[in-house]
């Protein structure tokens, strides 16, 4: 197995090339040079099986010979064991024919953990056979940096460096970031959004001195291994509804672009997903790129479910690598004028696309309030701010084809909102339970790259 950059201008990878290089050196994003397709059969075999064996069948044709069979199926086994659910992903109904898929039973509360704990047992594995030292430094809107510090703290040969807004993510959240005892974690809350945040890691990247220099590596969703693990539980939950005799609709609370994009993928490979609907916050730039088939970039506005404040939404350039019958040149010029111009338009062809297979909706902060309180109602279900946005749009698209919804995180992470909307403090699971007596440690930085890459060289020659 190939993959190929987003802009074609990069040289193919193995997987594990891909998953150690992160972004490519062209700016794009590493894809697959073909998408596999699991048969009927294969599909139907999953019915009852576990979670880890679901995972194997649906990640093991991508994997290529980066691990042995045993190898990967251990690594699978490894990443999941401290999930605190059997089911790993376990389905609650909400209504006669609304799902709710709870992605929040990790180590970190969020579905974040379901790619970063096993990209920790691949990156380990990798680094183990390779001898190398590297260097990890990722942007979060709050959940991406807890998992990534929680997967690779304590190691030995990785250093985590962690870019997050400052005064933008949950307090939770960013205890989660701050208050790890492991010298090897490095959280630094940057001025700006996320977006700025994400741009700044992209710059680092293209930077092939500092990236050489330092090892950089990527565990954003820019890392494909990130959005495989994530196809997963598309599988898992859509077989326990009937798949694949029986379509399911899915709705994902979205941001990067990376979850809803790991949906496509199962849908490629097979599985009869019928409607796959993006939900977005009032940073609707997802949303309204379907309507008029421009991208055009505003500024970023503060949420309740603020994982999901994103504008410049990376993985979408996957999406367009797509609709573009893969022409990555097209691609190029499109983040091209994203970048220097704040927007681009989408050609008649490539939108038709993007619409036949994606819906989408918004969901205002009211909304998601009156969501939260109303499904405590309907379902006795506690959802966190994203996971209400994902339901306030479903319903909306509700039909004879089952619906799940994603629920990205758990209500404990954004006990303000959860509190305002019900009445109610979500406590926090018992491994979590002294989170705001644990002293912080955190590193005011500025936008600004050359400060920062002064800061990572600094820190990594200690
Ligand atoms: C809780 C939560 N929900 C939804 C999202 C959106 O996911 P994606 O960025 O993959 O679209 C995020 C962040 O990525 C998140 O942390
Ligand atoms: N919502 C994310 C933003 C980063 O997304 P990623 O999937 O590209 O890592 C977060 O919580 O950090």
């Amino acid at each position: 197995m190939k993959y190929v950059s987003t802009r074609s201008g990069a040289p193919e990878l193995s997987f594990e090339q891909a998953m150690m290089t992160g972004l490519a050196r062209d700016g794009g994003l590493y894809v697959p040079a073909v998408i596999p397709t699991l048969s009927v059969d294969q599909m139907a075999a999953m019915a009852g099986q576990s979670y880890e064996d679901i995972a194997y069948t649906v990640m093991r044709p991508f994997i290529g010979d980066t691990f042995t069979d045993d190898e990967f199926r251990g690594l699978i086994d490894a990443a999941y064991a401290e999930f605190n659910h059997a089911a790993r992903a376990p389905l609650k109904q909400l209504d006669s024919n609304h799902f709710l898929l709870e992605l929040f039973h990790g180590p970190t509360l969020a579905f974040k953990d379901f790619a970063m704990q096993l990209i920790g047992q691949m990156f380990q594995a990798s680094l183990t056979r390779s001898g190398k030292r590297i260097t990890i430094v990722g942007a979060t809107s709050g959940d991406t940096g807890s998992a990534a510090i929680e997967a690779f703290r304590g190691l030995e040969n990785v250093d985590v460096f962690i870019l997050f807004p400052h005064g933008r993510v949950s307090e939770v959240q960013r205890r989660q970031m701050t208050t790890p005892v492991e010298t090897n974690v490095h959280a630094l809350a940057m001025d700006g959004d996320f977006d700025d945040c994400q741009a700044v890691l992209k710059d680092m990247f293209n930077d092939f001195d500092f990236r050489d220099g330092v090892n950089l590596a990527g565990v954003n969703s820019i890392n494909w291994g990130r959005v495989l693990a994530q196809v997963v539980y598309f599988f898992s939950s859509a077989v326990s509804l009937g798949a694949p005799h029986r379509p399911v609709s899915f709705t994902v609370p979205t941001g990067n672009f990376g979850d809803i994009f790991a949906g496509y993928i199962a849908k490629r490979m097979g599985l009869p997903i019928d409607q796959l609907v993006i939900a977005t916050n009032q940073n609707d730039i997802l949303h309204r790129t379907l309507q008029t088939g421009a991208q055009v970039k505003e500024g970023v506005t503060p949420s309740i479910s603020p994982s999901m404040d994103i504008q410049v939404s990376s993985n979408f350039e996957r999406a367009l690598f797509e609709a573009y019958g893969r022409d990555g040149d097209v691609v190029a010029a499109q983040m091209d004028a994203l970048k220097d111009n704040g927007s681009f338009s989408i050609s008649q062809g490539a939108i038709d696309m993007l619409r036949d297979t994606f819906a989408s909706g918004r969901s205002s902060e009211a909304e998601t309030y009156a969501t939260i309180t109303y499904e405590l109602v309907r379902s006795g279900e506690l959802l966190c701010p994203h996971s209400a946005v994902g339901v306030t749009v479903a319903d909306r698209f509700q039909s004879a084809t089952p619906m799940i919804t994603l629920a990205t995180a758990h209500p404990a992470k954004f006990p303000a909102a959860v509190e305002k909307a019900t009445g109610q403090h979500p406590p926090l699971p018992p491994h979590m339970a002294d989170l705001y007596e644990r002293s912080e440690r955190v590193t005011r930085v500025p936008n600004d790259l050359a400060a920062l890459q002064t800061l990572i060289k600094e820190r990594i020659a200690k």
